[in-house]
C-alpha cells in the first residue's frame, strides 16, 4: 500500500505592497510602525524568519500629514528590519507603458531607495494590479531584468484570479512567478467595523475558514496587504499573528518565511511541472483584458491550423489557402521559413507577443481568417493542450497519407537537407534501428515513423477539441484533386466569400502536381524540395512498413468511421 506524504513545512511570505502609496488620513503614523516592528517580533517567535516585505513607490514618500510623514520616516530609520522590494516610481501599471518609460520610471524608483538606504538586491519585484506580469507585458521582463535584476515575482492572475485553489507559478525568461493568494485585506480593508460582512467574515477565514486553508492546502502562501492595513484599526497585524497562532495551535505543521528569492527557488523544486507555462486566451478574462496593451487584440490571433503531420502534401495545403483573398497566412521565419513551429519546441517559452507579431494586425479584422501551418504541431505531445489554451475555438487541419509513403518521403526530405544520419543510412536501416543502436539513428528513425501513427495523434487532438473543430483531409485527393479539397475546405472554416479554385489551380505535366495559374498559359508550382523525385521503395520495406503500421491503421480506420469520413481507398489497400 502506498502512503501519501506532504510535508509539513509551510512557507509564509507577507507583502506589503504599497508601503507609501495611500490617501492622507489612512496612512502609517510612528506609532503604527513602531507595532508593526513588535507584531514582527512576536511572529518572529513563533515562525522563524518571519519579516515582512516591503514594496515601495518612492514617489509618495512622504506624502501625508505631517504626522504619517514621521510614520515614513521612522520606516527608513528600521530600514534593515524589513525586506524591500520595488514596485514602479508613480504607481503606473506596466503595460501602460513603453520599455523606455517603464525604465525610466524604475530609475527613479531605483534612485529614491539608494539615496534612502534601501536595499535593492532582493531580486523581487511586483507590479501594480498585476498589470504586465499575466498576460505578459515583454517590456515589463526586459526593464525588470535591466534596472533591478528581477528574478522572482508574484502575481494572483495565472492562470485566473478565480478559482483562488487553481492559481500556478509559471518561470518567463528567468523570472519565476509565484502564485499570490489573498489573505482578505484589501487598500479599503481599514477599520475592524466596515469589514464587508462585518467582523465575524474575517474571524470564520480565520478561526479554519478560507485563510486557514489557504495555509493548510498551499506549502508556498505568499499574501499581499497594503500600507492602510497597517495604520487605522492595523488590520494586517491583527490578521496574521491571529492566523499564525490558530494554525500553531491547531495544526503541527512547521511555519516558516524565506526571502522572495529562496521563496522561488522552493516553489519550483516543490512543483517542477508548474516552470514550463501555458499561454492562455487572454480575451475570455475581462481582468487580463484589463490589464494588456490596447494595441494587442486576439483578432491578432490565427482561427485556423494547418497542424500537419510533415510531408503529406501541408506545403500545397497552406500555398492554395494563402491564394484566397480572405485568408492570410503568418509572415515567413527567418529560422523556420514558412512555418512558425510556436507551440512546440522552443519558440514556446518566447511567449505571445513573439507569436502575434507573425501575424499582421488586422485592419478589418473580423473578415480576415489568419492561419499558419507547421507540420510539426500535428504529433508533438504538448501541443494539443497548448493550443487549446491559446486558440480555444481554433479550427485545426489535418492531412493524411499512407504512412509507409510518408516515412519514405520524410527520409528523402532530410537527406536532401543534408541530414548526416539520413546519408549514412538507408532507408532500411532507419526504419530497423534497434534499441542498441547510436542514439541518432533511434532519433531518426523515431522521427521517420512516429507521426504516421496517425490514430494516436488525432484521438490526444480530440481530447482537447471537439471533432468538429477539427478536419482530416486526404493528402492523396489534395494532390489529385486539390479543387475538391479547397471547396470543401472553405465550407468547414466557414470562409466568405467563396473562392473558386478551379480557375486558379491547373495540373501541370512538367511538375506532375497541380500548380497555381498565374497567367492564361503559366503557372506556378511549388519549389524543388516538394514533389522530389526519388526510386520508388523497394518491396520488402515496404511489406515491413505495413505490418508496423498495421494496429494504427485499424485504429485509424476505425476512427475515421466514427468521425464519419470516408475510408481512404489507400487506407482499404493497407489493410488488406
Ligand atoms: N501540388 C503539389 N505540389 C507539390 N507537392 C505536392 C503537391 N500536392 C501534394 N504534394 C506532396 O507534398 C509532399 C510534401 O509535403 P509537405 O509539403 O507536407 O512537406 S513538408 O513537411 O512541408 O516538408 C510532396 O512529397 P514528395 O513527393 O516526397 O516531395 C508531394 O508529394
Amino acid at each position: 500500500m502506498g502512503r501519501i506524504s506532504v510535508s509539513l513545512d509551510r512557507y509564509v511570505l507577507v507583502d506589503i505592497d504599497d508601503i507609501f502609496v495611500a490617501k492622507k488620513g489612512i496612512r502609517m503614523t510612528a506609532d503604527d510602525v513602531m507595532a508593526l516592528l513588535e507584531s514582527q517580533n512576536r511572529l518572529q517567535e513563533m515562525v522563524p524568519g518571519w519579516k515582512f516585505n516591503l514594496g515601495f513607490s518612492g514617489k509618495y514618500y512622504k506624502n501625508g500629514y505631517p504626522e504619517e510623514n514621521v510614520g515614513d520616516m521612522t520606516l527608513l530609520e528600521h530600514v534593515n528590519d524589513f525586506w524591500w522590494f520595488g514596485h514602479m516610481w508613480g504607481h503606473t501599471q506596466p503595460h501602460l507603458l513603453t520599455q523606455t518609460d517603464l525604465e525610466e520610471q524604475m530609475e527613479l524608483n531605483k534612485q529614491f531607495a539608494i539615496s534612502h538606504n534601501i536595499p535593492t538586491d532582493s531580486g523581487y519585484g511586483v507590479a501594480p494590479h498585476h498589470s504586465g506580469v499575466y498576460p505578459v507585458h515583454e517590456p515589463l521582463y526586459d526593464a525588470w531584468k535591466k534596472v533591478w535584476n528581477v528574478r522572482v515575482t508574484s502575481s494572483e492572475e495565472y492562470p485566473h484570479l478565480y478559482p483562488a485553489r487553481l492559481r500556478r507559478g509559471f518561470i518567463h525568461r528567468n523570472i519565476m512567478v509565484l502564485p499570490r493568494q489573498t489573505c482578505g485585506l484589501f487598500t479599503h480593508t481599514v477599520f475592524i467595523d466596515k469589514y464587508p460582512g462585518g467582523r465575524e467574515v474575517l474571524d470564520a477565514s480565520i478561526h479554519g475558514g478560507e485563510l486557514f486553508q489557504t495555509i493548510v492546502f498551499s506549502p508556498v502562501s505568499i499574501f499581499m496587504t497594503h500600507l492602510s492595513n497597517y495604520g487605522n484599526d492595523r488590520l494586517a497585524l491583527y490578521t496574521f499573528e491571529s492566523i499564525i497562532k490558530f494554525v500553531k495551535c491547531w495544526t503541527n505543521l512547521n511555519l516558516r518565511t524565506v526571502p522572495p528569492l529562496q521563496l522561488g527557488e522552493k516553489y519550483f523544486h516543490l512543483f517542477p511541472e508548474e516552470r514550463d507555462p501555458i499561454w492562455g486566451y487572454p480575451c475570455a478574462d475581462r481582468r487580463h483584458l484589463e490589464i494588456w496593451a490596447k494595441e494587442k487584440t486576439c483578432e491578432q490571433l490565427p482561427k485556423f491550423l494547418v497542424i500537419g503531420p510533415q510531408k503529406t502534401g501541408t506545403t500545397a495545403l497552406y500555398t492554395f489557402l494563402a491564394m484566397h483573398p480572405a485568408i492570410v497566412a503568418n509572415y515567413p521565419s527567418p529560422e523556420t521559413f514558412e512555418e512558425v513551429q510556436f507551440f512546440n519546441g522552443k519558440n514556446y517559452y518566447k511567449g505571445i507577443d513573439w507569436y502575434m507579431k507573425f501575424f499582421p494586425v488586422p485592419a478589418n479584422s473580423s473578415s480576415k481568417f489568419l492561419f499558419e501551418k507547421s507540420a510539426t504541431y500535428f504529433e508533438g505531445e504538448t501541443v494539443p493542450q497548448r493550443v487549446r489554451a491559446l486558440l480555444p475555438s481554433v479550427k485545426l487541419v489535418i492531412t493524411i497519407i499512407p504512412p509507409s509513403k510518408r516515412a519514405y518521403s520524410w527520409y528523402h526530405h532530410m537527406r536532401a537537407h543534408n541530414d548526416l544520419t539520413a546519408l549514412q543510412y538507408n532507408f532500411h536501416e532507419v526504419i530497423t534501428a534497434t534499441e542498441k543502436m547510436p542514439r541518432q539513428l533511434r532519433t531518426l528513425r523515431n522521427k521517420c515513423l512516429i507521426p504516421g501513427m496517425y490514430a494516436k495523434h488525432i484521438e490526444r487532438w480530440l481530447d482537447y477539441f471537439p471533432a468538429s473543430q477539427l478536419t482530416i483531409i486526404d493528402g492523396e485527393e489534395l494532390r489529385n484533386d486539390p479543387v475538391y479539397i479547397m471547396n470543401d475546405l472553405q465550407k468547414f472554416l466557414n470562409i466568405e466569400p467563396f473562392y473558386n479554385y478551379t480557375e486558379h489551380l491547373r495540373y501541370d505535366k512538367r511538375k506532375g502536381f497541380f500548380c497555381q495559374v498565374i497567367e492564361e498559359d503559366k503557372t506556378k508550382c511549388l519549389g524543388r524540395g516538394k514533389g522530389r523525385v526519388y526510386a520508388p521503395m523497394n518491396e520488402s520495406d515496404a511489406k515491413l512498413l505495413k505490418e508496423y503500421y498495421q494496429p494504427y491503421n485499424i485504429a485509424l480506420e476505425k476512427l475515421l468511421t466514427r468521425l464519419d469520413y470516408p475510408v481512404p481507398g489507400w487506407l482499404e489497400d493497407e489493410l488488406q
